[in-house]
């Protein structure tokens, strides 16, 4: 579980996220203009696209994280999501934009997505890089996304397989 001799097969490369991502925090700034931006990151899958995306972001925002866990060194989601580190800001009256790095099940995203609304915030908002609708359990639809994918499971760019490859600049599955 820790590195895979097998070829990898690069499916987005990272002058195609770089060109995405810049696209989507230039809209995230048109649409926040008004508003009390607060950028939620999800540990520890998001860290390298807010990394990226933020420095896109062009209006006024506060950044936090909080790390959710739900799959272990596996491929397969457990159906529970695990705090395992809780928002630590007051965000009552913030436009909270949620930022993950893939909505699957969508188990992760509806589950925070109902934490955060409990703790009142002005609005609420998803944000990932990767949106794969095919292999949803739960019903939700991202409310920002870069790319929409097939039913691989993807590593890099964030995505891990086991506790390695979150570092690569470019998302790929094995062939
Ligand atoms: O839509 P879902 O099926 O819930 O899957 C999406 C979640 O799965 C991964 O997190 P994981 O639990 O592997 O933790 P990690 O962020 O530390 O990799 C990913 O980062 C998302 O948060
Ligand atoms: N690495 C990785 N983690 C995931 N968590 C949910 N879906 C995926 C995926 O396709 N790849």
């Amino acid at each position: 579980m820790e590195v895979s001799n097998k070829k990898e097969n690069i499916l987005i490369s990272s002058e195609e996220i770089a060109k995405k991502v810049a696209e989507l925090g230039k809209k995230i700034s048109e649409d926040y203009k008004d508003k009390k931006l607060y950028v939620l990151s999800l540990l520890r899958g998001s860290f390298i696209f807010t990394a990226d995306l933020v420095r896109h972001i062009d209006v006024p925002v506060k950044i936090g994280f909080m790390a959710t866990s739900s799959y272990g060194h596996g491929e397969v989601s457990s159906g529970q999501v695990k705090i395992v580190q809780d928002i630590t800001d007051n965000i009552e009256g913030y436009d909270v934009l949620i930022v993950d790095d893939i909505i699957d099940t969508g188990i992760t995203m509806k589950f925070v997505m109902e934490y955060i609304k409990s703790k009142n915030p002005a609005s609420v908002k998803s944000c990932v890089l990767l949106d794969k609708p095919e292999r949803r359990k739960v019903e939700i639809t991202p409310d920002y996304c870069c790319f929409t994918i097939p039913d691989v499971f993807v590593v890099g760019y964030g995505l891990n397989y086991g506790d390695y490859y979150r570092n690569k600049p470019y998302i790929f599955n094995w062939e």
